[in-house]
């Protein structure tokens, strides 16, 4: 899919916040792809793409986890992690996107993953320090990306963020964000 394309399709089905978040993502995610020798075109159209369901109707988004067998385990959780796994499926099917690692990239975003490739990588960090994110501490993730360019350490500490805040709301936590924790956390 070309990169009009995504804009188009992303910019009629998304309100005007999320649709300049998902070009923010992308720009971003292009500047880390320069960083870390990644592939600009691929963490672009993912960046672009990434939020495409994610105001989608809870009840059509179960509908796709079974049209496209998506793990059925992924409805006894938090629906956010829905998004990123039904834009996929949605982008393949659909949409025709062919490329894996850009589907794949798409499918881990809020969850992160072990064994990432770097276009998922950068899509997870990217994601999560958008110039327009204003979470406490992110400019410590932005130092490590652009200053040091550590980007798996990156990783790590935004997935301990994410189980830290779940934890304590007493939320459930998808275990492919423990995974992910553990994956890359550089002590062990
Ligand atoms: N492993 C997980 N289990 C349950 N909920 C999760 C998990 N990982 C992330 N979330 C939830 O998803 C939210 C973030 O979703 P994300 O897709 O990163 O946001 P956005 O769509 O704004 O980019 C988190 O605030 C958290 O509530």
């Amino acid at each position: 899919m070309k990169k009009k394309r995504a804009i188009k399709l992303v910019e009629e089905k998304l309100p005007k916040k999320r649709f300049e978040h998902s070009i923010r993502v992308a720009e971003t995610a292009v500047k880390m792809a320069e960083l870390f020798s990644g592939e600009a075109d691929k963490v672009e159209l993912a960046g672009i793409l990434h939020d495409y369901s994610k105001y989608d109707d809870l009840a059509l988004m179960y509908q796709q986890v079974t049209k496209y067998e998506l793990d059925s385990e992924l409805l006894a959780y938090n629906s956010e992690i829905l998004h990123g796994p039904v834009a996929a499926a949605v982008m393949k099917h659909e949409h025709g996107i062919e490329d894996e690692e850009v589907l794949q990239a798409i499918f881990n975003h809020t969850t992160g993953s072990k064994q990432m490739t770097l276009t998922e990588k950068i899509i997870f960090v990217a994601d999560y320090i958008e110039p327009g994110r204003k979470q406490p501490g992110v400019d410590d993730i932005r130092t490590m990306i652009f200053d040091e360019k550590k980007l798996d350490r990156a990783i790590y500490e935004i997935s301990k963020r994410t189980v830290m805040y779940l934890l304590k709301n007493d939320k459930c936590i998808y275990p492919r964000t423990i995974e992910c924790l553990n994956y890359y956390n550089l002590e062990k």
